[in-house]
């Protein structure tokens, strides 16, 4: 119907984004330096209020200025009402929870974005799934924003591209105008299965190249785990019906790259303290509340490759050391044992 698809490519010109952590507050910011019309919702009232009346973050993003454009409110309502897109920041175990909540609130043709890197415990199914499910749109309305975006470093404007995915090539479109500034470039994929994939594993390669850092092992060990991390994570995708090409792309080999060398990554952080030989509960501690999303995901990632009957050698071992006990000096042994094969 024409109407429908002026509707989907219509630039968002205001958005809600659901989640005032790290990512949230600083996808909001690039939005408001957009152009596009914001309203962040906070779930701690005194972050609304602080965000409001100071125009920082201070316990996610201390020391950057965020735009007036961008309003902040801890009520989700107020937050949705009239917006052509709803950004969901929340971490990924507890999107179901979060969307069910919100669901009778969201505007009925908004696009609905996934900023999370996940894969769910207790389903297996990818961020865009669970939105569908629980907001039950056609996936057609769900996106995706991926690729290699440490928010402290976007939020400081530093020049970073990524990935607007979304099955409806129109939505991506209007998306990707509505989140382009000067220092965000933004591509557009229709590869939704190996967008998500992407995001939600890198972050369980990250944390083994932090056990490395945390052994005290260099370089080579790293790129060996990025490139073999990248093998399996593109097995898994392509099984599951993904395009192999999106796996070297920002939202692939990007993101991966980016999230395994950066200190800033809390995935690799939360590695690097279990290399130390910290215990899970010590990391978590230290994490401050931030999640470290791959501690949770290397279970269901590793579930989703058996029932695919595909090898995660890698997956395999984080999700061991951080729920089984085994120690990553002997993980790294363990790896480096198998039998030996062609690449
Ligand atoms: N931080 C980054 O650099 C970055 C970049 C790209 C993608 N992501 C992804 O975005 C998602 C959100 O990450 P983030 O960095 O904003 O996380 P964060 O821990 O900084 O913030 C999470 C936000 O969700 C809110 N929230 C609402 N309900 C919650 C609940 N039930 N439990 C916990 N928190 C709840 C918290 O209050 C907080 O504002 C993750 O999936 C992450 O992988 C993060
Ligand atoms: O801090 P992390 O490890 O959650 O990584 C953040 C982003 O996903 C990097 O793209």
């Amino acid at each position: 119907m024409p109407e429908q698809a002026d509707q989907n490519g219509r630039v968002p010109a205001k958005v809600a984004v659901l989640g005032a952590g790290s990512w949230g507050t600083t996808f909001a910011k690039v939005l408001a330096d957009a152009g596009t019309d914001v309203t962040l919702w906070a779930r701690r009232t005194e972050v609304a209020e602080e965000i409001n009346s100071t125009r920082v973050n201070a316990g996610y993003l201390p020391g950057i200025v965020l735009p007036q454009r961008l309003r902040a409110t801890d009520d989700a309502a107020e937050a949705m009402h009239g917006t052509d897109a709803v950004v969901l920041a929340v971490p990924s175990q507890t999107l179901r929870e979060n969307l069910a909540g919100w669901q009778p609130l969201l505007p009925e043709r908004a696009t609905l974005v996934s900023l999370a890197k996940g894969v769910e415990l207790s389903t297996l199914k990818r961020m865009s799934e669970v939105v569908s499910e629980v907001a039950d749109v056609a996936m057609e309305q769900v996106a995706v924003v991926s690729g290699p975006n440490l928010a402290r470093e976007i939020a400081a404007e530093q020049p970073t591209a990524t990935v607007v995915a979304c099955n409806d090539h129109d939505r991506a479109v209007a998306l990707q105008q509505a989140c382009s500034t000067p220092y965000f470039r933004p591509y557009t994929n229709t590869d939704l299965v190996g967008i998500e994939l992407a995001g939600a594993c890198k972050n369980v390669i990250a944390l083994a190249c932090g056990m490395a850092v945390g052994l005290g092992y260099g370089h080579n060990t790293m790129s060996s785990l990025i490139t073999r991390g990248l093998a399996e994570t593109t097995r898994l995708g392509v099984a599951l019906g993904a395009e192999p090409m999106t796996f070297a792309g920002l939202a692939g080999l990007g993101d991966l790259v980016a999230t395994c060398m950066s200190p800033l990554s809390r995935n690799r952080t939360f590695g690097e303290r279990l290399g130390r030989g910290e215990t899970l509960a010590q990391a978590q501690d230290a994490a401050h509340g931030q999640v470290a999303e791959g501690v949770k995901s290397c279970s269901s990632i590793r579930q989703l490759a058996a029932r695919t009957g595909v090898e995660m050698p890698i997956t395999d071992v984080v999700h061991r050391v951080c729920h089984e006990g085994l120690e990553p000096g002997p993980a790294a042994a363990e790896l480096l044992g198998r039998e030996r094969k062609a690449e």
